[in-house]
């Protein structure tokens, strides 16, 4: 089969895969075995029959498209990067599905012209590495479930079960116009939610709009979201189109909503409840089909009893809910993160990084992340600018982390031995550190990948001040 594929004249970089789904379905979905066929730039050319029953994938919905985007697979991935054979098997553990993986490169004259990957199912028992033993790799079920999922949500790189269940919910969330309050600590991906619900949402052809509610100064809040009249106040030198304005027909994103002050949720109740709403300045009433989803890290009940935010907007804004997992709770998601990241920041700079130690995989999966995903994001860009290696080492990681693997050198944060601390114990030690380090709260922040203030409330929360 191997020759049919390399003497196939699809693979050749003029013609790259123009329309070979014909030819390959002719061929190949007769075939016991799944087969899915990457061309040289890391694009699906073509996945059989089988494959598509392996994985629960519709053809349509991957083929042009990066691997690397509909699928989580690693076999494919290790490949691709490093353009040789692998060999092995996967499990899944919740579906029970342990499936035999081999992957070709296809090399001819001109290179490396793709990859073709065959899968086959195998019982449980023979669920051990087969082959060179170059690959294996026991991944979660959820694996399988993101290859649907995150078609539509694609930009969310997970395979925890308690993300995969809100991203469930937000899926159906999107089929309906009610508000949709979207929690989590900073840095879970509460944006990409909201983004995930107006992309599959009626409204998706419209505009989406977002606040952020604490950033904007409280005097000029109302003007953001409202607009405002030629002439309303000194300096209205323009008529101005609101947020809530340009949003018409789509969807307006409060972030932060936890910092919207007291008398514009008066106003932000108005509008939920009368769909219209007045420019500052103005006496016409603007009538406006908006959809609302709204953020926060806070504890808004916390606050509605504190008297700062209004029990009724808060039912308002609350009909479906969402909570996303921090990602100290989902230690699993590490290894696919680091493996999006290295390949989305490779396409933007000139890093020799392919791929990450597994010692340091082990610190990172029992680091407590208080900044979540946007803290590995932003750890991910500078280890790939500064390490000058293949492979990023203990070395190199900034102090903080490197320490943590010094200081129990079996395993980063407790060895097997030692009982654990609570999460909040690491959380507190860790701010204490870098606090001791880094002096201010803005290079503390930026250490640990956290805003000034989270690391001022937190120094505050633990008696640091
Ligand atoms: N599951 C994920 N997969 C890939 N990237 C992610 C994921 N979660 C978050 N990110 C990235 O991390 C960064 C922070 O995400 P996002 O802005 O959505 O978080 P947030 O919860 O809205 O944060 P904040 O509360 O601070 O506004 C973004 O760059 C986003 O692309």
């Amino acid at each position: 089969m191997m020759s049919m594929i390399t003497n196939y004249k699809g693979f050749n970089r003029v013609t790259s895969i123009v329309k070979p789904e014909q030819q390959f379905k002719a061929l190949f979905d007769q075939f016991e075995e799944g087969i899915l066929i990457v061309d040289h730039t890391g694009k699906i050319v073509y996945a059989n029959k089988k494959y598509a029953d392996i994985f629960s994938v519709n053809f349509n919905d991957i083929v042009r498209k990066k691997f690397n985007k509909v699928t989580h697979d690693e076999a494919l991935d290790f490949a691709f990067r490093n353009k040789t054979k692998v060999l092995g098997s996967l499990r899944f553990e919740q579906f029970c599905k342990n499936i035999k993986v081999s992957v070709y490169p296809v090399i001819n004259e001109n290179g490396f012209e793709g990859l073709v990957a065959l899968y086959s199912l195998l019982s449980k028992e023979r669920a051990q590495i087969v082959g060179d033993s170059t690959f294996n790799k026991n991944n979660s079920c959820d694996d399988l479930k993101n290859n649907t999922l995150n078609k539509k949500f694609d930009n969310i790189i997970t395979k925890n079960k308690d993300m995969y269940t809100i991203m469930k919910s937000a899926k159906k969330a999107a089929k309906v116009s009610s508000t949709v309050l979207i929690r989590g600590e900073s840095g879970t991906g509460k944006e990409l939610i909201a983004k995930g619900i107006h992309n599959l949402s009626p409204r998706k052809n419209k505009p989406f709009i977002k606040v952020n509610c604490g950033a904007i100064p409280e005097h000029l809040l109302e003007s953001e979201l409202f607009g405002h009249e030629k002439g309303a106040f000194t300096g209205a030198v323009a008529t101005k189109i609101g947020k809530f304005e340009r949003a018409q027909g789509g969807t307006l994103f409060l972030d932060e909503i936890g910092d919207m002050p007291v008398h514009m949720q008066v106003k932000i109740l108005r509008v939920l409840q009368e769909k219209e709403f007045e420019r500052v300045g103005g006496t016409k009433s603007i009538k406006c089909d908006v959809r609302i989803l709204s953020a926060t890290h806070k504890n808004l009940e916390e606050l509605v009893n504190q008297g700062q935010f209004r029990q009724d907007l808060f039912y308002r804004l609350n009909v479906i809910s969402l909570t996303l997992v921090p990602l100290r709770n989902r230690p699993e998601d590490i290894p696919l993160l680091l493996n999006h990241f290295i390949n989305s920041y490779q396409k933007k700079m000139d890093s020799q990084v392919k791929s990450v130690s597994k010692k340091v995989i082990n610190v990172l999966q029992n680091y407590t992340w208080p900044g979540n995903v946007r803290e590995l994001k932003n750890l991910m860009e500078r280890l790939m600018v500064m390490t000058e290696s293949e492979q990023i080492e203990i070395e190199d990681l900034p102090s903080h982390l490197s320490k943590l693997y010094k200081v129990n050198s079996i395993s980063p944060i407790c060895s097997t031995e030692e009982s654990f601390k609570t999460l909040e114990e690491y959380e507190k030690e860790i701010i204490f550190k870098a606090l001791q380090k880094f002096k201010s709260f803005n290079a503390t922040g930026k250490a640990l990948g956290i805003t000034h203030k989270t690391v001022a409330a937190k120094a505050r929360k633990y008696g640091f001040i």
